[in-house]
């Protein structure tokens, strides 16, 4: 894997693609900035060796050009808090700005430009925007891989003006060689666990795991579709109605393959889509009318948790239950205590997905598992089998 480590940066200008894609509240305040922490080794690394890094994001999706809402400026005060040092900043990711303050770097400061979506070029990955960047720095590093998975200007086109300048970041290594551990040679028992909302984002994924796993666990919203499946009473629980054979063709498959398929016995189920609502435990299929399942029952905790404890590599991608609300977070909480159980035992887990990484860091539980990916659909689509763009631009 061609890495930062194969040069040195002395007297260079980085140029590096990052994912700063943060969630900013009303106050543009971070609220998560684990993408953030995830890109400083890199950048350290480049500092120490007498590098310059300009560094180059997207943030959110803005569909009509500079918007307040969307502008890296306010990941400036805290990047430069966590980095220790002034970080600057131009208004603009091309032109006369970009290009002054790029050139004007000193060895050891950093340079942050404004969103690149703000021009529609990046996302359709035109040629001409990528070599105007391209021109900011004298080596491109991608460290981005919660965005791998776009073949966008800054992630994957621009790599062509860099045919003996290219490299991996820190984070991006991390990611895929985390991601591989998964893929080839996971220790067994393998247990992947399936949550989240819908069975739709994760079909190809689920059909993926099934030739490698020993036990699939499906919780969360996407279990009720398989429960319909069934025959059973889901009130008004989420579901995919168009996916109800799929259901069933999984649940076929995972017979065939021999993979142990473990799907809710109860749920915890709620008369409103509230925190205020009033709560009741139900057997799955036994759902009451009008009432929906939010979060998985007791019996069902005990039985995935015991499972999972036993577990010697553990994916898990999507939530058990809507742990946003303090009523319905208790079934995902069991679960990531039986991963840190596992883990501390020394099982390899990998944590994916923005909501399933969300709902650890808000049990203070990442340092309890092996590894939380930075990745969304990226690691997805890396773990279903597909070469991500951001990573075909290096190795190419
Ligand atoms: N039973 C449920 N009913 C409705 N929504 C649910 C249910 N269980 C989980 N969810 C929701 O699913 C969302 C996460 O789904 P998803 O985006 O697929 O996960 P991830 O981002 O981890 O891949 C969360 O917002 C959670 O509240
Ligand atoms: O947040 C991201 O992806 P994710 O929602 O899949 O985790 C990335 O920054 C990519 O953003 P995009 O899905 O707007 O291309």
């Amino acid at each position: 894997m061609k890495t930062i480590d194969q040069i040195s940066f002395n007297g260079k200008r980085a140029l590096i693609r990052v994912d700063f894609n943060v969630p900013l509240d009303e106050n543009y305040n971070i609220t998560d900035d684990n993408r953030m922490t995830a890109a400083l080794p890199t950048i350290k690394k480049i500092l120490k060796d007498g590098g310059a890094v300009i560094l180059m994001s997207h943030l959110g999706r803005p569909k009509d050009g500079p918007t307040e809402k969307y502008s890296l400026k306010h990941v400036v005060p805290h990047l430069s808090d966590l980095l220790g040092q002034q970080v600057e900043f131009a208004n603009d990711c091309i032109g006369e700005e970009a290009v002054t303050k790029a050139k004007e770097l000193e060895k050891g400061e950093v340079l942050l430009l404004e969103n690149l979506r703000f021009y529609k070029e990046e996302e359709k990955g035109d040629v001409g925007f990528a070599e105007k960047l391209s021109k900011l720095g004298d080596i491109y590093v991608n460290d981005a891989f919660g965005t791998a998975h776009r073949a966008h200007a800054s992630t994957a086109i621009i790599a062509q003006f860099f045919p003996e300048a290219k490299f991996f970041g820190y984070l991006m290594a991390a990611e895929l060689n985390n991601a591989e551990k998964i893929l080839n040679g996971a220790a067994k028992p393998f247990t992947a666990i399936m949550g989240g909302s819908k069975v739709s984002d994760k079909i190809l994924l689920i059909e993926k795991l099934l030739e490698k796993v020993d036990n699939l666990i499906i919780g969360g919203g996407m279990a009720y579709t398989f429960a319909k499946a069934n025959g059973g009473n889901i009130g008004t629980s989420l579901v995919e109605l168009d996916k109800i054979d799929l259901a069933l063709s999984l649940v076929q498959k995972a017979k065939d393959k021999g993979v142990n398929l473990l799907l809710p016995l109860d749920n915890v189920i709620a008369d409103a889509f509230s925190n205020d609502a009033n709560t009741d435990v139900a057997k799955t299929g036994e759902i009451k009318d009008d009432w929906m399942g939010l979060d998985i029952g007791p019996e069902t905790a005990a039985l995935f948790s015991k499972v999972v404890e036993e577990s010697k590599t553990i994916l898990w991608n999507g939530p058990m239950g809507v742990f946003e609300m303090e009523k319905f977070l208790v079934g995902t909480k069991a679960i990531a205590e039986a991963v840190a159980k596992a883990t501390d035992n020394g099982a390899f887990s990998l944590i994916g997905g923005g909501d399933s990484a969300a709902a650890v860091a808000k049990f203070d539980m990442v340092d309890d598992v092996s590894y939380v990916s930075t990745g969304g659909g990226a690691l997805l689509e890396y773990m279903e089998g597909k070469e991500l763009p951001g990573v075909k631009a290096i190795n190419e």
